[in-house]
This record gives structure tokens, C-alpha cells and sequence, in this order.
């Protein structure tokens, strides 16, 4: 199992080095850099992140292909890459619908505009002048004047038609999901993906790109776990609920506590709201013994990467080095 870490660039730089550094050292092989417009630049961290390690993958987790055109994306990965000595790892997934409506973008079309995106994207990588005649992006000979390397791509996705993609185009998968059955459900549509491109699942990395709260103390860590579950919970389709048998009231109680946290300051109602099966089900949180339990069902359900994303733990820094400690080498 591949352990790779998630993080947030709303935090100063020297905060985030930090951590990326102590991530290398316990042993975490990837890390993933969120990128959405309202926190710091996804590619400035990296290059700061690329320059002050040594070992660590490094990426966007995910960016995705309405901020900027692919061939700035294309050149910006491939900087990172030349800047990091050949470590760079791309995430790109179809975007987040409530920033970008903040910024007047429309989302339209992910699905084609993701796969132009991707398809002009590698074409770029490998140094060839590349001419596109999309429906969304026209290319005419445009080409990267200097080497890109190899560069693997990732896709963050959800839906059935986006998972066929990722398989169909990327090296990898990022799966926002924590649970096995997430993981059997996405089955039948990552393999329709390898099989229309021809490849099979040991060259392809299936990726939880999970929620992680660990610590000794199993109870601390699942109420370190709560408010991020409560926007996970928030965030969901109803088809998740189906599938993990969450009654809408319950979820229905968390979504009106977020409302009240954030037109009245009531956090601990949202903590409140959310219950212990909301948490088996949208986080991998407890002691370092139940998590690797549930990392190795993760695995049998076909999981090849295990990333820690928010809150990691109720304590970073301890989380991350308990981490390097007990799972990664269990
Ligand atoms: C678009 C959406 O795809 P999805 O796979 O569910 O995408 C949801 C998320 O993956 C996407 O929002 C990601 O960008 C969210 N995301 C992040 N989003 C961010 O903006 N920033 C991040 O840092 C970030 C991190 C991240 C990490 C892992 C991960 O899995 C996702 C992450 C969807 O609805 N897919 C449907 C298909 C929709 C469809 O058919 N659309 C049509 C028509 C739509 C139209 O007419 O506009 C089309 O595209 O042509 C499907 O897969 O079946």
C-alpha cells in the first residue's frame, strides 16, 4: 500500500514546508496540494515544497481545467517537475462547483472539458507541437520549449462517467471516499476505463483520497473527525447514503447544524449531529490499530494508494509522526 497525505495551502508557507518535511521523514510517499482560487497558489507551495525536499511526490490534489488553459497547467507541472528532480505528480479533477460560482465560471462540460484537457496536457509532455481541435480547446502548434519528463497524471472523481475517464486517461484515480464499498461501487467503472484503453489494474493506482483522524486515544481522534465528516455528510449526493443506509433525517440534522454554525457560531451543535456511523463511513478515524483494519479491507476492495487527508488528527504533528510509526509499516 502506497500512504500519501493531503494539505491545504491556507497556512503560511513555512507552516505547510514543515509539515511536508515531517510527512517525508515518517515515511508518507505523495503528497497532494489542494487547489481552489480562495487559499494560496497551488504551484507557488510546490515550488517551495519542490525545492526543500529531497524525496516526497508532490502535486496538485486537484487542480482541474477551468482556472487556467492546459498548456499553462502542462508548463506549470513541468517546472515543478524540473524543479523537484523528476518527483512531480499531477491531480486534476473537473473543479468545485461553489468556488468557482463565486468567480463566474460556468461549469459546464466537465466531462469533455476534462478529457481535451488531459489528452493537450500529456500531448505537451511528451515535446511534440501540439495541435487540438477540441470542442473546447483549440491548439494550433503549440509546444513546451523545454523538457517536461515523465509525468504522471491523476484524476479526482466521483462520478460513474468520471471514473471511466480516469481510467481511460490517467496514471491514477483520487477517489474522495473512505469506506470499501466506495471503492467495490467504483469497481465495474474503473474497469470499464482500463479495459477501453486496453490497460490492467497493476498499472493503474486506485487512490482513497480519505478523510484521517488518528491518535492513541480512539475517542479524541473520531471527535477531531467530526466537523470535516459534517461537510463531507453536507457536500454528498444522496446515492452515498443509499449505499451506506444513513437515513436522510440524520443527514438532514447535520446539514441544519452547519446552517446554524454559520449564521449563529453553533460548532458544537454540528459535532452533535453527526453520527458515529457518519464517521465509519465518511472518514478512516480511531487508533492506529483500527486504522490499518480498515486499511487492509480498503485493500481487498482493489485501494493500491491511502492519501490522509483533513484533520489527519487532533494533533498534526503527532498524527503524522504516529502514522509513520505504526500504520505505513504495519
Ligand atoms: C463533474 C462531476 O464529476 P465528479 O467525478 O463527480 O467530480 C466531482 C469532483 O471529483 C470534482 O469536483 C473535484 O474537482 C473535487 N476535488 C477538488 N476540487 C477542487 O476544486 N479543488 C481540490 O483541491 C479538490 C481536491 C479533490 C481531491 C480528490 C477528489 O476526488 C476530488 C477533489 C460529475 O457530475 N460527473 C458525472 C458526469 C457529469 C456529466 O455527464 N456532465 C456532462 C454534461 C454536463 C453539462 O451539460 O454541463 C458533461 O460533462 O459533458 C459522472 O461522472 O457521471
Amino acid at each position: 500500500m502506497k500512504f500519501g497525505i493531503e494539505f491545504v495551502p491556507n497556512m503560511k508557507y513555512y507552516e505547510l514546508e514543515y509539515y511536508v518535511k515531517l510527512a517525508e521523514d515518517s515515511g508518507f510517499e505523495y503528497t497532494w496540494i489542494t487547489d481552489h482560487y480562495n487559499n494560496r497558489n497551488v504551484y507557488s507551495m510546490l515550488t517551495i515544497l519542490a525545492l526543500k525536499t529531497s524525496k516526497i511526490k508532490l502535486g496538485p490534489g486537484v487542480t482541474n481545467p477551468y482556472h487556467i488553459s492546459p498548456a499553462l497547467t502542462a508548463s506549470a507541472i513541468a517546472t515543478i517537475n524540473e524543479l523537484s528532480n523528476g518527483r512531480a505528480v499531477l491531480g486534476i479533477g473537473a473543479g468545485d462547483k461553489v468556488t468557482f460560482d463565486r468567480i463566474g465560471i460556468s461549469w459546464t462540460k466537465p466531462l469533455r472539458r476534462m478529457r481535451e484537457a488531459v489528452e493537450i496536457i500529456r500531448a505537451l509532455h511528451r515535446g511534440k507541437s501540439v495541435s487540438y481541435d477540441g470542442e473546447i480547446f483549440k491548439f494550433n502548434g503549440a509546444r513546451l520549449d523545454f523538457k517536461a519528463g515523465n509525468i504522471p497524471i491523476y484524476i479526482g472523481a466521483q462520478g460513474p462517467k468520471m471514473l471511466q475517464l480516469a481510467a481511460e486517461l490517467g496514471d491514477g484515480v483520487l477517489i474522495n471516499a473512505s469506506h470499501p464499498r466506495d471503492f467495490e461501487a467504483a469497481k465495474e467503472n474503473i474497469d470499464a476505463g482500463l479495459n477501453k484503453a486496453g490497460k490492467s489494474r497493476d498499472e493503474f493506482d486506485v487512490v482513497a483520497y480519505a478523510s484521517m483522524s488518528v491518535d492513541k486515544d480512539a475517542t479524541k481522534a473520531r471527535n477531531a473527525s467530526k466537523i470535516v465528516v459534517a461537510f463531507i455528510v453536507a457536500g454528498s449526493p444522496d446515492v452515498i447514503f443509499e449505499r451506506h443506509g444513513i437515513s436522510m433525517d440524520d443527514v438532514n440534522k447535520v446539514r441544519e447544524a452547519l446552517n446554524n454554525a454559520f449564521t449563529k457560531g453553533d460548532w458544537p451543535g454540528v459535532s452533535k449531529a453527526v453520527t458515529d456511523e457518519m464517521i465509519d463511513c465518511f472518514s478512516i478515524s480511531g487508533s492506529p490499530d483500527e486504522v490499518i483494519e480498515r486499511i487492509k479491507e480498503l485493500s481487498k476492495s482493489g485501494v493500491t494508494q491511502v492519501v490522509a487527508g483533513s484533520p489527519i488528527g487532533p494533533d498534526k504533528k503527532k498524527s503524522i509522526q504516529l502514522i509513520g510509526k505504526e500504520i505505513i509499516p504495519a
